[in-house]
C-alpha cells in the first residue's frame, strides 16, 4: 500500500467537561453511522483509563445502534476481567453493561492465558486478523475508529516513552512486560494498527496533560508515543481535550459543528 503523509490533526477544545463529553458522543456517533452505511458494522477499539467513563454520554443518545458494535481494546491489562485494573472490566462497567451491545461482539484477552503473555498477544492478533483479514485481502486492520487516551510522560495505547516496542513492524498487537504505569503487563495494539485506522481520536483533560500536549501538537519534530499517531492518508486524527489540557498548545482550534 502506497502511504500518503497525514493529514493535520484536528484539535477540539471545550470549555468543560460536559461539553466535550457532548461533543465526543456526538463524533463518536456519526463515525458509527457513516460505517454502518457503508459496511453494515460499526469497528471501534477502546483505551483504559479515564477513557471508559468518558463515553458515558453515548448512554441513550440518540442513533445508536449498539447491535452493531464490534469493540476491541487498544491495550488491556493482563490481569482477570473482573480486576479493577481490567479496561474490559471498565468499559463494562461504565458503558457496555448499561446499553443492549451483544456480549460476543466485544472481544476480550482470552484469560485462560494470563500466564503465557506471548500466546495471549498471538491470540489477541488472530482476533484482529478474523475480523479483517478474512473479509477483504486487507493488509492491515482498518479501524473505523480508535480512541485513545494520553499519559503525562506522552504515553499513549501501552506504548510508552523509550520503549523498544515503538519500533514493532511486524506485530498487530504486542505485549509488555515493564510497563511503567501499573500494571506492568499489557497486550497493546501497535502503529500498525493504530496509524491505519479510517478516525484516530484522543481524549485529553486536565491541567496535568498541559505540557505534554503543547510538546505533541505544537512539535512537528516530537517522537513522543503521542506524537507518532499518525494515521495514513486519508485517515484522519482529532484530539479533543479541555481548554485546562489545551491552555499552554498554540496549535489551531477547530470549532466542532453540531
Ligand atoms: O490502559 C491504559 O493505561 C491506557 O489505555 C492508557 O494508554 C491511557 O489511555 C493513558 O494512560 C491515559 O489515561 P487517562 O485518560 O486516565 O489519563
Amino acid at each position: 500500500m502506497a502511504h500518503h503523509p497525514p493529514n493535520a490533526p484536528i484539535l477540539i477544545s471545550s470549555p468543560d467537561t460536559d461539553t466535550l463529553l457532548g461533543q465526543l458522543a456526538t463524533f463518536v456517533v456519526r463515525a458509527q453511522t457513516e460505517a454502518i452505511d457503508k459496511k453494515g458494522k460499526f469497528t471501534l477499539a477502546l483505551s483504559g483509563g479515564s477513557l471508559p467513563a468518558n463515553l458515558r454520554r453515548l448512554i441513550g443518545h440518540d442513533g445508536v445502534k449498539w447491535e452493531k458494535w464490534h469493540v476491541y481494546y487498544v491495550d488491556e491489562r493482563v490481569v482477570p476481567l473482573d480486576n479493577p485494573d481490567s479496561n474490559h472490566g471498565s468499559c463494562h462497567k461504565h458503558l457496555f453493561s448499561q446499553v443492549p451491545i451483544p456480549e460476543s461482539q466485544v472481544y476480550t484477552i482470552d484469560t485462560t492465558l494470563l500466564d503465557n503473555l506471548e500466546e495471549l498477544a498471538d491470540d489477541y492478533e488472530t482476533k484482529l486478523i478474523r475480523e479483517f483479514a478474512a473479509k477483504d485481502s486487507a493488509r492491515y486492520p482498518v479501524f473505523d475508529l480508535i480512541l485513545l487516551g494520553m499519559g503525562p510522560d506522552g504515553h499513549t495505547a501501552s506504548l510508552f516513552p523509550g520503549h523498544e516496542l515503538l519500533n514493532e513492524n511486524d506485530r498487530w498487537v504486542a505485549y509488555i512486560e515493564n510497563s511503567p504505569k501499573p500494571p506492568p503487563k499489557r497486550i497493546t495494539l501497535t502503529y500498525l494498527v493504530i496509524n491505519h485506522a479510517a478516525r484516530v481520536a484522543f481524549v485529553a483533560t486536565g491541567k496535568e496533560k498541559q505540557d505534554i500536549l503543547k510538546a505533541v501538537l505544537d512539535d512537528p519534530a516530537s517522537d513522543l508515543p503521542a506524537a507518532r499517531v499518525k494515521p495514513y492518508y486519508p485517515g484522519q486524527l482529532y484530539w479533543f481535550v479541555d481548554d485546562a489540557a489545551a491552555a499552554k498548545a498554540e496549535y489551531v482550534r477547530t470549532p466542532f459543528q453540531m
